[in-house]
C-alpha cells in the first residue's frame, strides 16, 4: 500500500518515515510539505540523504487521494481539521497525530485549543486511537484520531484502576514530565538550549490542552470520575515522558494485587509491560520503541496508589501508536514495522 505523510519535515513525520520505510505492507511513502515542495527531505534531515524517493511534494488533495490509501497528518493543530474531510470524502483513510479530532465536543476543543473546531460531522466519526482499549472501533475507522503523548502515558496507567472502580473518583493527580521533542521541531523561546538545559520548568498549569482529552476517556470508562489535577514539566532530555499518577484507593489493597490486575488487564497487549512489585520504569527503558512500561505501588500509610507510566513521546506517544493503529485498521499483525527494541543506554 502507498502512504502519504503530511508534515514530513517535522519530528512526528520523520518518525513515521523511520518506521514505515521498514513496514512489510507499505510499498511507498509519499512525503508532503506546505513550505518546501520540490525540495529533497535531506534539506530538513541530512541523515535521510540516501533515500532517493524523498522529494517533498505539494499538498494536492485529489492527487494524494488517487495515489495513497492512507494519509497521515503530523501537522500542528488547525491543519487536519481543514484538510482531512476532503480526504475522507474521497475514500482515503486518515490517521491524525494532532489534537484536532480527539475531543467530541467542538466547544471544549475551542476552549482549550483557542482555535476553531472541526465540524461536528467529522468529530463524531473520528475514532480515538488508544489502541489497547479501543480495537473494535479502530478496526472500522476511516478517520483515526491518534491520542496525545501525555494522554497515552496517563490513560494506559490509569485504565485498570479506573475501569475496576478501585479509586476515589475525585482523587486523581497526574504529575507528568516530557522531553523537549514533545514541543516539535520549530524553534521557540521556551525550548531553546539555554532555557532547557540544566533546568526543570512547569508549564500550562491547570490549562494544558490534554486535560479534557484525558477526562473524556476516563469518564467514558467510569462516568463518576471527577476533574483531574494534571501538571506538565519540561525536562532536559530529548525524548521520553514519565507520568507519575496518584489516586486514593477506595479499599485497602496490596501491591501484589495491583500488579496482578495490571498484568491481567494488559495480558494481550504486546506493547505494554508491567514491572514486578518494587520495580519502576525509567524513560530510557522505552527510548525509540513503541513500549509503554508501567510500575505500581500501594502506600498502606496513606491508602494511595502510585502508578508510574513511561513512553517515548515520538513513538508510543505519536508515530508508533499511529502505525499500531494503521495495523489494526488494516487487519495486519499489530506489531508490523514496530518491533524495535528500546535503545539503551
Ligand atoms: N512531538 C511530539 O512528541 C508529539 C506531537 N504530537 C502532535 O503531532 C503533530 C506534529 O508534531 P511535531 O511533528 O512534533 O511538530 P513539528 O513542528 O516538528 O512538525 C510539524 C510539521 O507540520 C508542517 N506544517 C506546518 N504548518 C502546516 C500547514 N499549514 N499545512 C501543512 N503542514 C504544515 C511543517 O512542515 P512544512 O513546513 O514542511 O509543511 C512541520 O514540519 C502536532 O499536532 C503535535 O501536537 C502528538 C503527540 C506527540
Ligand atoms: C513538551 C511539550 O511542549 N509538549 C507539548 C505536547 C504537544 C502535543 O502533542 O500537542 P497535541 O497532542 O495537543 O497535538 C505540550 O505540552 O503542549
Amino acid at each position: 500500500m502507498n502512504i502519504a505523510i503530511i508534515g514530513a519535515t517535522g519530528y512526528g513525520g520523520a518518525e513515521l518515515l523511520r518506521f514505515l520505510r521498514n513496514h512489510p505492507h507499505v510499498r511507498r511513502c509519499y512525503l508532503y510539505s506546505s513550505s518546501q515542495e520540490g525540495i529533497h527531505l535531506s534539506e530538513s534531515f541530512a541523515h535521510v540523504g540516501e533515500i532517493d524517493d524523498a522529494i517533498l511534494k505539494k499538498i494536492d488533495v485529489e492527487q494524494i487521494a488517487d495515489e495513497c490509501e492512507v494519509v497521515f497528518f503530523a501537522t500542528p493543530p488547525g491543519v487536519s481539521s481543514t484538510l482531512a474531510p476532503a480526504f475522507i470524502d474521497q475514500g482515503a483513510k486518515v490517521i491524525d497525530l494532532s489534537g484536532d479530532f480527539r475531543l467530541k465536543d467542538g466547544a471544549v476543543y475551542e476552549a482549550w485549543y483557542k482555535r476553531q473546531a472541526s465540524s461536528d460531522h467529522y468529530l463524531q466519526q473520528a475514532v480515538y486511537g488508544l489502541t489497547e482499549w479501543n480495537k473494535p472501533n479502530i478496526r472500522k475507522a476511516r478517520l483515526l484520531s491518534n491520542p496525545g503523548c501525555y494522554p497515552t502515558a496517563t490513560l494506559l496507567g490509569l485504565a485498570p484502576i479506573v475501569k475496576e472502580q478501585l479509586i476515589e473518583e475525585d482523587s486523581i493527580i497526574v504529575d507528568a514530565k516530557s522531553g523537549v521533542s514533545g514541543a516539535g521541531r520549530k524553534a521557540s523561546l521556551n525550548t531553546h538550549f539555554s532555557e532547557v538545559n540544566e533546568n526543570v520548568k512547569i508549564y500550562k498549569v491547570n490549562s494544558h490542552q490534554h486535560i479534557p482529552e484525558i477526562e473524556q476517556m476516563l469518564q467514558a470508562w467510569n462516568e463518576r470520575i471527577q476533574p483531574i489535577t494534571f501538571s506538565t514539566h519540561l525536562i532536559p532530555m530529548t525524548r521520553g515522558i514519565m507520568a507519575t499518577i496518584y489516586a486514593k484507593a477506595k479499599h485497602p489493597l496490596s501491591v501484589d494485587r495491583l500488579v496482578d490486575l495490571y498484568k491481567t488487564s494488559y495480558k494481550d497487549s504486546m506493547f505494554v509491560r508491567i514491572r514486578k512489585p518494587g520495580q519502576f520504569p525509567s524513560t530510557k527503558e522505552v527510548y525509540g520503541s513503541n513500549y509503554c512500561d508501567i510500575g505500581v505501588a500501594y502506600d498502606e500509610r496513606t491508602g494511595r496508589i502510585t502508578v508510574v507510566s513511561v513512553i517515548d513521546n515520538l513513538v508510543k506517544g505519536a508515530a508508533g501508536q499511529a502505525i499500531q493503529n494503521l495495523n489494526v485498521m488494516m487487519g495486519w499483525n499489530e506489531e508490523s514495522g514496530l518491533t524495535y527494541m528500546p535503545i539503551y543506554p
